[in-house]
């Protein structure tokens, strides 16, 4: 071999060492010509031990027999191994002066790539099912409960006599921040402010000091304070659209410069010298009662309209039903967007009934996290999806979150008196393991004359389960 030829072969060796790309050489019989280190890694040994053996040996579904067959190249092949490795391979046949002498080929390990996707698809449902609502078509309940209030609610912003600040209380949940898009929209729609106007939404609870509040919300000039930058306010950012003031009772000080900000529709920075225009409309919200907290001037500017939004509790049985139908179709959809299947999703009557029964302090949004929870204890991994196209999740008692329970418990449903003796457990036990639920399971005790509710069995079932240990109440 001539000089620059060696050099060439060690130079070309030397590069394909250092790729992250494995490649196989072999001759028209399929034994190794070649390996380069990343291939003899992916099969556990060297690439020395590779050379002169079958390239099957080490790579049993290797494309490569497929280009020596058909001497045509193979492109973009997935290859799927028991032992948990995935290549994505391309293979080409070695043709000089029309003789086929051999074939080679490039791949590479996908499993980082595929899990990363699926953990991108895992986060896309996941933000595509907690998306809030922000449609009117959404909303639940506008022909319930909250009927009057949307109506009071485009009427902050579209009444003939210009639009006005708003308050909005409700307990912790249950759709304030969704109302105040929804006026957001509706002030866009009949043009009350531009279609690119802002809507600018500052939690005031989440400021530990007040100075820091003040800063955000009013900004600041270069100078004002040691180590202050320039820094534009979210009042100023609000100018030509909406300012969500959300737990705005947390706003103790700097109340005066908000109020004066309202009055003149001007703001001025923190260490400004100079005012600049802010015309706002603002809606401020709270868990709290805001008269006892804003200044009484302040809250009579703000309070020119207040909504009231009621709690979960004070929703009808029927709306709580539509909103369950909801967060399930919106979790349905979601999957079958993003992982492009058919998604069948049904409850257990008795889950369904414990779910719309049960209490929840934190309103509609625990209620749907609690629905979205039991769907992901009863549905398969990512992972075990497959290429199915269609699947179908059955959600029961056992998949609901533990807490459930003593929710409807202690609230709706009268607490067992009487402890369940050891015998009855086993048979419960011994039930459940036969795939009994615990209606059926209820069923079948009351035939030996064992009265026990269903949903004290569904509660001691989850208990085993859950904390594997049974602490009778
Ligand atoms: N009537 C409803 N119909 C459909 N979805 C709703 C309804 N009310 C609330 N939601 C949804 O419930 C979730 C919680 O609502 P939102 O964030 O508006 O509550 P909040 O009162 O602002 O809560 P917090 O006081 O904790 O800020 C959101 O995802 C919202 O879209």
């Amino acid at each position: 071999m001539h000089m620059s030829e060696l050099y060439n072969c060690e130079l070309f060796e030397e590069i394909l060492n250092h790729s992250n790309d494995g490649f196989n050489v072999v001759d028209p019989n399929g034994l190794v010509i070649y390996a380069n280190r990343m291939s003899a890694q992916y099969a556990n040994t060297t690439a020395r031990d590779m050379i002169g053996k079958p390239i099957t040996d080490f790579y049993e579904e290797a494309v490569l027999l497929r280009v020596l067959k058909t001497q045509k190249p193979v492109l973009d092949e997935k290859i799927h191994y028991v032992n948990n490795k995935k290549y994505i391979v391309n293979s080409y046949p070695i043709i000089r002066d029309g003789e086929f002498i051999g074939a080679y080929s490039v791949f590479k390990d996908i499993r980082d790539i595929e899990e990363l996707n699926k953990r991108v698809s895992y986060l896309e449902v996941h933000l595509e099912i907690n998306k809030p609502e922000k449609d009117i078509l959404d909303i639940i309940g506008k022909q319930g409960s909250l009927n009057s209030i949307i109506t009071q609610a485009k009427r902050t912003v579209g009444s003939l006599g210009g639009p006005r600040h708003s308050i909005i209380s409700g307990e912790s949940g249950t759709g304030k921040t969704m109302l105040a898009k929804l006026i957001y929209n509706y002030a866009k729609q009949v043009g009350v402010i531009d279609k690119k106007a802002p809507f600018i939404e500052v939690n005031c609870a989440q400021f530990t000091n007040p100075d820091i509040a003040a800063v955000e919300i009013f900004g600041s000039e270069a100078g004002a304070y040691t180590g202050s930058r320039q820094k534009k306010g979210l009042f100023e950012q609000a100018h030509g659209g909406i300012l969500f003031l959300d737990e705005a009772h947390a706003l103790e000080q700097y109340q005066n410069l908000l109020l004066k900000a309202i009055e003149s529709g001007t703001t001025r920075r923190i260490g400004g010298t100079y005012e600049i225009p802010a015309d706002v409309i603002i809606i401020a919200a709270s868990t709290r009662d805001l008269k006892t907290h804003l200044l009484p001037e302040l809250y009579q500017r703000l309070a020119q309209y207040a909504i009231h939004i009621p709690s979960l509790d004070e929703r009808d049985l029927d709306e709580k039903k539509l909103l369950f139908d909801h967060f399930v179709n919106k979790y349905r959809l979601a999957v079958e967007k993003i992982h492009t299947i058919t998604y069948q999703l049904c409850f257990s009557d008795e889950a369904k009934d414990i779910l719309i029964k049960a209490k929840y302090p934190r309103n509609i949004r625990q209620f749907r996290d609690v629905i979205n929870f039991s769907i992901d204890s009863a549905a398969p991994l990512i992972s075990d999806i497959g290429k199915t196209n269609k699947i179908t999740t059955l959600v029961e008692t056992k998949h609901l979150p533990f807490e459930l329970f003593e929710e409807v418990n202690s609230v709706e449903m009268p607490k067992p008196k009487y402890r369940i003796d050891e015998e009855v457990q086993a048979k419960i036990i011994s039930l459940n393991l036969e795939g009994l639920g615990p209606r059926k399971i209820s069923a079948k005790l009351k035939e030996e004359d064992i009265f026990i509710a269903y949903y004290q069995i569904a509660y001691f079932l989850k208990k085993k389960t859950t904390a594997k240990t049974f602490d009778h109440r």
